[in-house]
């Protein structure tokens, strides 16, 4: 099993009581209509129940006995039932069991639902599930370029093959729709958001049309990323000016030829200014104008626009923490109503542990959508197990206080808190033309994880892991129990050897690949390490209290109270806001400088426990996938190391104090680990 079909692998279900206790349920599968959607879901229990079952089954177009699975669109259910539209509800009637929804995708996705029930050895006995997403839009956005390669991609080039694109349609955009469709991905951006005009021109749009056609019958809307300046470089015009008349006639005259190849297109996402992309600010113009006019563009149609709230400028007097914020807050109410906020998790960008963006909850007038990074840019990239879901949902799950207590960012983002009409989850992908898709192999348990989160967010990170155990890696439960510990603690241990209490921003230049806390000079000061860590002769972390910068008071004020007091700020979270006396004693009884020792030290001890985990488990896993694993393991001990003798030496030198015991030295010098660092910056 190389890991391509992902955890739709549907393996033989190894013990013959399980399989057979599913024989009186999978007679047959009745469909009555020959709709494409409905022809997959049917196609895919057929797949499904032969591998896990070791069983052909025949479709029907009615049942006329009980025993089999009926696959019913119910397009006038009662609205009684509080099912949307893509939701569904599976029970049994008759001796049946019905799938039932008011759309077909909505069909699709209880088809994905009851496999899982069978692969993950639920009983279909007294089945009665009902489910609806609680976000709308749930989308991956793809880092792609039109060259081939993944901008923060680390499973080999792009899945996207535009030089063989419209004439040869690569047969993994079917198992990638069926990935997607299994756990309710109903949206894909697929180019990079540094974007490039050429996906544009009619060339590309043949060949998207080619990959749209391809994703729709899985209920799958294509997105593209655009280039603020196309009218320029595209058009032929002087000007990308948002307000000029010509401008906006030519995105109007591009958004109708799209959807002459795309006619349900689902909109554009847009990066303007920001990383020296163009926006509507280099002609003086905000925000929201560029957003507007590409939503006048897309009035027509049913398609949005997704604008990027990642921005900031380079002041090395500024906080970077407060841009996006800044920048957006005075247009809160002024985003037609088409448009979607993106923000990103947290303030700053995607660091393996961030306080949720201000934002959140600071926008009542303004649709926002959550931006989590699938990919592993700052969290191991393809050679660390990191489990994302607990991250993820920290996030989703921290209260806001924005209308009172409850006002969690989960429910600012599926619309819940003011009543918004369209709600948006994405997630970078991690998605590349690798055998098993993602790099590492417990790198697809992140998607598995987004789109989980996406579709339900009060999903706990336990339960997703052991369906993706489940159906990826073994059915046997103490196996599963342990990669489940192994996945659950694998975030905080990443944290322990990288950034702990609360530091961030410390990855190597440009590559982002391992530890540079030294890192002093760059193009733009907020591109250095020491702009974050702030260390010095007295202490370690950046006082955004009203002291300095005051990104505190960005939050509301009963945030502000848990997270402004040093004595009180949870010790993940302290050096996010404080800048901590070394010898300053915590809650754990340590000074800030024997804590931050230990927890680097812990972090790599950790990881050999991971490992000895993962050799005690050789029996029950696939041999590939054992090695595969074993394989990346050693190499994050490895770096795991270099971070802790990094960092711990690196800030040695400020604090000047000596290791706690019974810690034992480094294992090289601060030089010897620059030395390691610099072979990535060797031209
Ligand atoms: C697409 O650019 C990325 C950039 O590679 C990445 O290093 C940074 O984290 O975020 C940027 C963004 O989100 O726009």
């Amino acid at each position: 099993d190389d890991g391509s079909q992902l955890w739709l692998n549907y393996d033989l279900i190894k013990d013959a009581k399980q399989r057979e206790s599913y024989a009186p349920f999978t007679k047959f599968i009745a469909v009555a209509s020959d709709n494409q959607t409905l022809k997959i879901a049917a196609e895919e229990l057929q797949t499904g129940l032969q591998g896990l079952l070791g069983k052909k089954i025949a479709t029907v177009k009615t049942a006329t006995a009980s025993g089999g699975i009926i696959l019913n669109v119910n397009k006038n259910a009662p609205s009684s039932t509080n099912i949307s539209n893509e939701g569904y509800e599976i029970y049994t009637e008759k001796g049946n069991i019905i799938i039932s929804s008011k759309t077909e995708a909505g069909v699709l996705y209880g088809t994905f639902e009851l496999l899982r029930a069978i692969q993950t050895g639920r009983s279909l006995a007294k089945l009665s599930i009902t489910s609806s997403p609680k976000v709308k839009i749930r989308m991956l956005n793809h880092w792609d370029n039109a060259n081939g390669t993944v901008e923060r991609g680390y499973a080999g080039s792009s899945m996207w093959k535009w030089n063989e694109l419209p004439h040869r349609v690569d047969p993994r955009y079917v198992m990638y729709a069926r990935a997607n469709a299994s756990i309710g991905i109903n949206a894909t951006s697929i180019n990079n958001v540094n974007a490039s005009s050429r996906f544009l021109t009619a060339e590309y749009l043949e060949k998207i049309k080619a990959v749209a056609d391809v994703l729709r019958p899985y209920g799958i809307k294509v997105f593209i990323s655009v280039n603020f300046r196309s009218p320029r470089t595209l058009g032929g015009l002087k000007t990308s000016d948002p307000l000029d008349p010509e401008v906006r006639k030519w995105w109007n005259d591009k958004t109708k030829e799209i959807h002459q190849y795309i006619p349900d297109f689902g909109g554009y996402l847009v990066k303007a200014n920001s990383e020296g992309e163009p926006g509507p600010q280099d002609y003086g113009r905000t925000h929201a104008d560029g957003a507007n006019m590409l939503a006048e563009a897309m009035r027509p149609f049913s398609g949005i626009v997704i604008w990027r709230a990642f921005v900031y400028n380079a002041d090395p007097n500024g906080d970077r923490f407060k841009e996006g914020y800044a920048q957006f807050k005075p247009l809160d109410g002024a985003f037609d109503p088409k448009v979607i906020v993106q923000v990103k998790n947290g303030p700053i960008d995607f660091m393996p542990r961030e306080p949720f963006h201000p934002m959140f909850g600071a926008f009542p007038k303004t649709t926002l959508g959550m931006e989590f990074q699938i990919t592993q840019e700052y969290l191991g990239q393809s050679t660390h197990l990191t489990y994302l879901a607990p991250m993820f949902k920290e996030c989703l799950d921290t209260d806001t206080y924005a209308k009172g207590q409850g006002s969690t960012v989960a429910k600012v983002i599926d619309g819940s808190l003011y009543n918004a009409s369209n709600s948006l989850m994405a997630g970078v992908a991690n998605t590349g033309s690798d055998d098993n898709w993602c790099g590492h192999p417990f790198n697809q348990s992140n998607w598995y994880a987004f789109g989980r989160l996406a579709w339900d967010h009060t999903l706990s990170s336990e339960q997703i892991a052991s369906e993706w155990i489940r159906m990826t890696l073994t059915q046997t439960k103490p196996t599963e129990q342990k990669i489940s510990d192994m996945m659950l603690k694998s975030h905080p241990i990443y944290v322990s050897y990288t950034y702990p209490l609360g530091t961030s921003h410390m990855m190597g230049e440009s590559h982002h690949y391992g530890p540079e806390p030294w890192l002093a000079k760059s193009a733009r000061p907020d591109w250095t390490s020491v702009y974050y860590h702030r260390a010095d002769s007295i202490g370690l972390g950046f006082d955004r209290t009203g002291k300095v910068s005051n990104a505190l008071q960005l939050y509301s004020p009963e945030v502000q109270k848990k997270w402004g007091n040093p004595d009180q700020c949870p010790l993940d979270y302290l050096l996010w806001f404080h800048h901590v006396p070394w010898t300053k004693k915590l809650s754990t009884g340590r000074s800030l400088w024997d804590e931050l020792c230990v927890r680097y030290y812990d972090g790599v001890v950790q990881v050999g426990n991971l490992q000895k985990t993962w050799e005690s488990l050789k029996a029950d896993i696939d041999p590939e996938i054992f090695e595969n694993v074993k394989g990346r393991l050693k190499i994050q001990e490895k770096e795991a190391l270099w971070w802790r003798d990094a960092c711990v030496l690196y800030f040695g030198e400020h604090s000047k104090m000596p290791l706690p015991k019974p810690l034992t030295p480094p294992q090289r010098t601060l030089n010897e680990v620059k030395k390691l660092v610099e072979i990535y910056h060797l031209r």
